[in-house]
């Protein structure tokens, strides 16, 4: 699914062309695509409803549900409009596609530009290992004061926005911007990458300073357009709070329980940051680490 999602197909470039889909066999493998994802989520909804949750009832708390439980509890009880399995199987693929690749290549490159800046490295384990202290299973709680590692999300999502286009847009009605028409449904692309890096706003834009954005109001929530790592407006990144805290959990534990090294006795200065385009802009190389455990094997 993730493959045939990206890049530019020749339907794209024809869309009126409507045999084009059929002879690229595009339209079969979407069909292929769906069938497969029906049978694994219509699995996963059954399994959830044989060990069926009433949420009013039983003695499972809100707490422990899982989002799959809540939109299940809606579609049994809910007052809302009657939502259906397909409405369920829609919202789940949805999170998956924005909600992982997204993630994962975000914390390749945060951990790729705290190996080639040690001393930001230092200062981020510093508090990792103060907020954390001894604790034997850090939570997503303890997040919250994790101040500096929330900079370095920030500084890397700024040089290394994981969807640096954003989603394409249509233009509504006619205008014009600075000197240029744009007819009506002209397809828009948003440079979210460039406008993160252009020197007009941003110091010595090219390097990776979290320092940056201490005492700044600047934030990634879509109101600050020089920086749109999550876009902005209506389309906006719906799951903004959801990734910080999921970042920050992931970062601070791979930095609370292991000490990292580069192998083969590299140097920081020789890491390849080459990027590679697909659904996200990815690293062209993979990031090859080697942890070193902080503490005896039964606590991780
Ligand atoms: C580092 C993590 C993430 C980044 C950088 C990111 C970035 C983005 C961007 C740039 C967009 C398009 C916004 C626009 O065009 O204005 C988007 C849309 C979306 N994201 Fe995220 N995202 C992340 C994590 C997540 C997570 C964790 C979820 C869900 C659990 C999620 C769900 C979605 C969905 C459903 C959309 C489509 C919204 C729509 O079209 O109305 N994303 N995301």
């Amino acid at each position: 699914m993730m493959k045939l999602s990206t890049g530019l197909t020749i339907p794209d470039c024809f869309p009126s062309w409507r045999l084009a889909e059929v002879i690229t066999g595009l339209r079969f493998r979407y069909k292929g695509a769906r069938k497969e994802f029906d049978e694994i989520f219509d699995a996963i909804i059954e399994d959830h409803k044989q060990g069926s949750i009433n949420m009013e009832n039983s003695d499972r708390r809100w707490e422990e549900a899982n989002f799959l439980d809540v939109l299940l509890e809606h579609q049994q009880h809910g007052d809302l409009k009657p939502i259906t399995n397909d409405f369920v199987k829609a919202i789940i693929l949805d999170m998956f596609i924005g909600g992982t690749e997204s993630t994962s290549t975000l914390m390749e490159w945060v951990m790729a530009e705290l190996m080639r800046n040690p001393r930001i490295m230092e200062k981020a384990q510093a508090e990792v290992r103060h907020v954390f202290g001894k604790k034997e299973k850090p939570n997503w709680r303890d997040t919250n004061e994790l101040d500096y590692s929330k900079l370095i999300l920030k500084e890397t999502l700024r040089l290394h926005p994981p969807g640096p286009l954003l989603v394409p847009r249509e233009c509504k009605e006619k205008c014009e911007i600075e000197g240029y028409e744009i007819p009506i449904k002209t397809r828009i692309i948003i440079n979210a990458w460039a406008i993160g890096t252009d020197p007009r706003h941003w110091d010595d834009s090219e390097s990776f300073k979290p320092e940056r954005f201490e005492g700044s109001p600047i934030d990634y929530k879509g109101s600050n357009f020089e920086f749109i790592p999550f876009g902005a407006g209506r389309r906006v990144c719906p799951g903004i709070t959801f990734a910080q805290t999921d970042a920050l959990l992931i970062l601070s534990q791979l930095l609370h329980y292991f000490d990292w090294k580069l192998p083969n006795e590299m140097k920081p200065q020789d890491m390849d940051m080459t990027e590679e385009f697909g659904l996200t802009v990815h690293r062209r190389s993979e990031l090859c680490l080697v942890p070193v455990p902080r503490f005896p094997s039964k606590t991780v």
